[in-house]
C-alpha cells in the first residue's frame, strides 16, 4: 500500500530490503487469535533509574533516547527472558497521518506510531555490539502509540526535539523516567522471535509487544513530524516520517501470551 512505498523512499532502504536467509525477522502482523498462552510466561520485572538517561540524538531515521549502559541500573528482567537484560536505547516510529505509523499491527489494525525500548543481554555479554551478533542477546518491549490525551510524562522529551531537529545533533537528556511511556498493565504482552527491524536487520531480538497502547495528543506527536531525516548542510530538507518497515513473512513462528 502507499504507506510502504512512502518508508521506501528512505536511503536506509536502498540496500537489500530482507536480511539474507532472514526466517525470524520483524515487524509482523499479530494474529490475536492464533497466539498461544504460554503457562511458564512469568510477570516482566522493569527497574529504569532515571539517572541513567543521558541523550537524545537524531540519528537519520528515529530520534534516540540513550540511555548510560555500563552498569545495571535500568533492567529488565522477567517474561520469556532468562537472564537480565540492560536498557540502552529507546525511539519511535510514525507516520506522516494518523492513520499509520506503527511497525507491528495487530490483526492488520494500524496505530499512530510505536515506542521501542531496547535492551541488551548483560549476564551473558559485555557490549550491545557483542549481544546483536546472539539470538538471545536483545529484547525490545514495543508499546503501541495511539492519538487521545495529552502524555504528561512524554511532553519533557518532546519539548526538547526541536533541539534535535537535523540529522546527528544530540542534546543532554537527563533523569527521565522511560517506565512512565509504559501502560497501565506490563503483564499484557504478546512476545515472538525476530529481529531489528533496521540495519543490521540482526535476528537477535525477543520481542515484548504491550497490548494495551498509551495515548499521545496529536500535537505531540506534530512534534516527531517536525524533525528531518536530513542534515543542517543539506539543501534538500526532508521531514522525519514514515519510519517504519514493511511487515515481514511470519515463517512458521507462534506468537505467545499471557493466560488471561
Ligand atoms: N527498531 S528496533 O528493531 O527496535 C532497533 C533497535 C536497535 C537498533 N540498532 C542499534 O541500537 N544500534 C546501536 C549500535 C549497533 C551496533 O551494531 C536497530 C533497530
Ligand atoms: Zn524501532
Amino acid at each position: 500500500s502507499s504507506r510502504y512505498v512512502l518508508s521506501a523512499l528512505h536511503p536506509m532502504w536502498q540496500g537489500p530490503l530482507a536480511a539474507p536467509g532472514g526466517n525470524r525477522q520483524s515487524p509482523i502482523d499479530i494474529r490475536v487469535r492464533k497466539s498461544v498462552f504460554d503457562p511458564h510466561l512469568e510477570p516482566l520485572t522493569l527497574e529504569y533509574d532515571p539517572r541513567t538517561c543521558s541523550q537524545v540524538w537524531n540519528n537519520g531515521y528515529s530520534f534516540l533516547v540513550e540511555y548510560n549502559d555500563t552498569t545495571d541500573k535500568s533492567t529488565l528482567k522477567g517474561g520469556p527472558l532468562e537472564d537480565t537484560f540492560r536498557l540502552c536505547q529507546f525511539h519511535f516510529h510514525w507516520g506522516e497521518s494518523n492513520a499509520w505509523g506503527s511497525e507491528h499491527t495487530v490483526d492488520r489494525r494500524l496505530f499512530a506510531a510505536e515506542l521501542h525500548l531496547v535492551h541488551w543481554n548483560s549476564n551473558k555479554y559485555k557490549l550491545f555490539e557483542e549481544a546483536v551478533l546472539e539470538e538471545n542477546g536483545l529484547a525490545v518491549i514495543g508499546v503501541f502509540l495511539k492519538i487521545g490525551k495529552r502524555h504528561e510524562g512524554l511532553q519533557k522529551l518532546v519539548d526538547v526535539l526541536p533541539a534535535v531537529r537535523h540529522k546527528d545533533s544530540v542534546v543532554e537528556f537527563t533523569s527521565f523516567d522511560a517506565s512512565c511511556l509504559l501502560p497501565a498493565n506490563i503483564d499484557d504482552y504478546w512476545t515472538y522471535a525476530g529481529s531489528l527491524t533496521t540495519p543490521p536487520l540482526s535476528e537477535a531480538v525477543t520481542w515484548i509487544i504491550m497490548k494495551q497502547p498509551i495515548e499521545v495528543s496529536h500535537d505531540q506527536l506534530a512534534v516527531f513530524r517536525s524533525l528531518l531525516f536530513t542534515s543542517a548542510e543539506e539543501e534538500v530538507q526532508k521531514s522525519m516520517v514514515n519510519n517504519f518497515r514493511v511487515q515481514q513473512p511470519l515463517k512458521g513462528r507462534t506468537m505467545e501470551t499471557i493466560p488471561e
